[in-house]
């Protein structure tokens, strides 16, 4: 049997090269940006006031605070205004253009406004509750780089800059596809002998936080059937995400078909726990890629993170950062699988430091929901200490 990272080294050997596609900006959430984003203008583009108040000429009034004349008002929205007399002072609003001839704002909450005089009740630093023009980003300048995760705050820089399409990184077509006779679908009241499927229905939603609205199929335990879905499964899509079927059982068929449908097995079984039963496979001519992870919950979940995404991230040529972090326990972790732990990670100054979470084996898919990742142990004679430093794998 190989090793975990034998395995991993042969997956990421056949990534698909999957390039680019321009989407409506709403839907890139999730998305990797696939073009450099460049500020068209200064950020902010003007002089921008930040309270609501009145706009002076620091100099013109700052030895005579009493009795200032309101001129003139400007409100968001508003082409710039100018104040004619530097003795004067304009009222202004947050978002306003800040009026030629002035440079301080000073807020309504300091001031005492009698009809259309003003006195000035605060001490005032010249310049003060303006936003200054291309403080935050001069014109020109590269604001998001090729490459990165698009999220809401990304959205709104790609808003504010004008782009109402944006180049993003293609997704793969991804089929999530269960088998087994004892699944039932969700909305669906099991007989006692059945259970609701939840590996395909994790996998869809994992999926879709990368922006991938896969489709989904589920194959019952039957050669015939399975033979007639996967074929068209693997004619429509670019990658198969399988759960169970793939260990000993009389039933576990995903394998024997894989190569009857001309699929080639890279590899079948893996030295570790969970998710040793895992097949991957590839079909040449259709060009798909096919994940068949071991059924039992926590192994398909497991696999998906440990294969599937650097599978994809190599495919979109992002580098995926490997993550460490701090054993709060001690743990013993015999020869010769590679242990998968799922843990609950904190931060303690600037250290993670995990601790493994209460479950009960890799069927017990509720323990998901109290970790947050997943530690690495390479198999060893050795105890591994509290304190040591292990690969942590993010899952949320
Ligand atoms: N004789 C052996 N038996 C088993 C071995 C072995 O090496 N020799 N390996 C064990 C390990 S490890 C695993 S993991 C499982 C994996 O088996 P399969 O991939 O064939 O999966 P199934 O038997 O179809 O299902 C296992 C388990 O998971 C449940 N399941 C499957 N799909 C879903 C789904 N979509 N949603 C929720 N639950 C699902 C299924 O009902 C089973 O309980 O094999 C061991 N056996
Ligand atoms: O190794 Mo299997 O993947 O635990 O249950």
């Amino acid at each position: 049997m190989i090793t975990f990272e034998e395995a991993l080294k042969m997956v990421l050997r056949h990534p698909l090269h999957l390039g680019n596609e321009a989407v409506p900006l709403l839907e890139s959430v999730g998305r990797f940006l696939d073009e450099p984003i460049f500020a068209d203008r200064d950020f902010p583009p003007f002089n921008r006031v930040t309270k609501d108040g009145i706009a002076i000429n620091f100099d013109g009034v700052i030895d005579s605070i009493q009795n200032i004349k309101i001129e003139n008002m400007a409100s968001a929205g508003m082409a710039q205004l100018s104040l004619r007399d530097d003795k004067n002072c304009i009222e202004v609003m947050t978002g306003a253009v800040l009026p030629k001839n002035t440079d301080t704002v000073i807020m309504y909450e300091h001031l005492t406004i009698d009809g259309e005089f003003v006195v000035i009740n605060e001490k005032v630093n010249k310049g003060q509750n303006v936003h200054y023009k291309g403080s935050d980003e001069s014109k020109g300048i590269q604001v998001l780089s090729v490459g990165i995760r698009i999220t809401p705050a990304e959205i709104g820089v790609m808003a504010s800059v004008g782009k109402p399409k944006v180049l993003v990184k293609k997704v793969p077509k991804v089929c999530s596809i269960a088998t087994g006779n004892e699944l039932v679908d969700i909305d669906v009241e099991p007989e006692p002998h059945q259970i609701r499927k939840s590996n395909s229905i994790t996998m869809l939603s994992a999926l879709s936080g990368f922006g991938i609205k896969g489709n989904s199929l589920h194959l019952v335990d039957d050669k015939v059937s399975i033979e007639k879905g996967l074929s068209q499964a693997l004619i429509e899509n670019d990658v198969l995400l399988l759960s169970g079927g793939v260990s000993k059982g009389k039933f576990d068929f995903i394998p024997e078909v894989m190569d009857s449908l001309g699929v080639e097995k890279i590899f079948h079984r893996v030295a570790q726990r969970p998710g040793k039963p895992f097949w991957f496979g590839i079909h040449k001519e259709l060009q798909t890629v096919i994940f068949s992870f071991p059924g039992n919950p926590v192994s398909t979940f497991a696999n998906y993170h440990l294969y599937f995404l650097p599978w994809l991230y190599t495919s979109w040529d992002i580098k995926m950062e490997k993550q460490y972090a701090k054993l709060k326990v001690n743990l013993d972790v015999n020869p010769p699988l590679t242990r998968f732990i799922q843990v609950k990670s904190q931060w303690n100054k600037n250290c993670l430091e995990v601790t493994p979470v209460v479950e009960n084996g890799s069927g017990d898919l509720t323990s998901l929901t109290r970790a947050d990742g997943f530690i690495c142990l390479e198999p060893r004679d050795e105890v591994y200490k509290i304190g040591e430093r292990v690969r942590f794998v993010n899952i949320r």
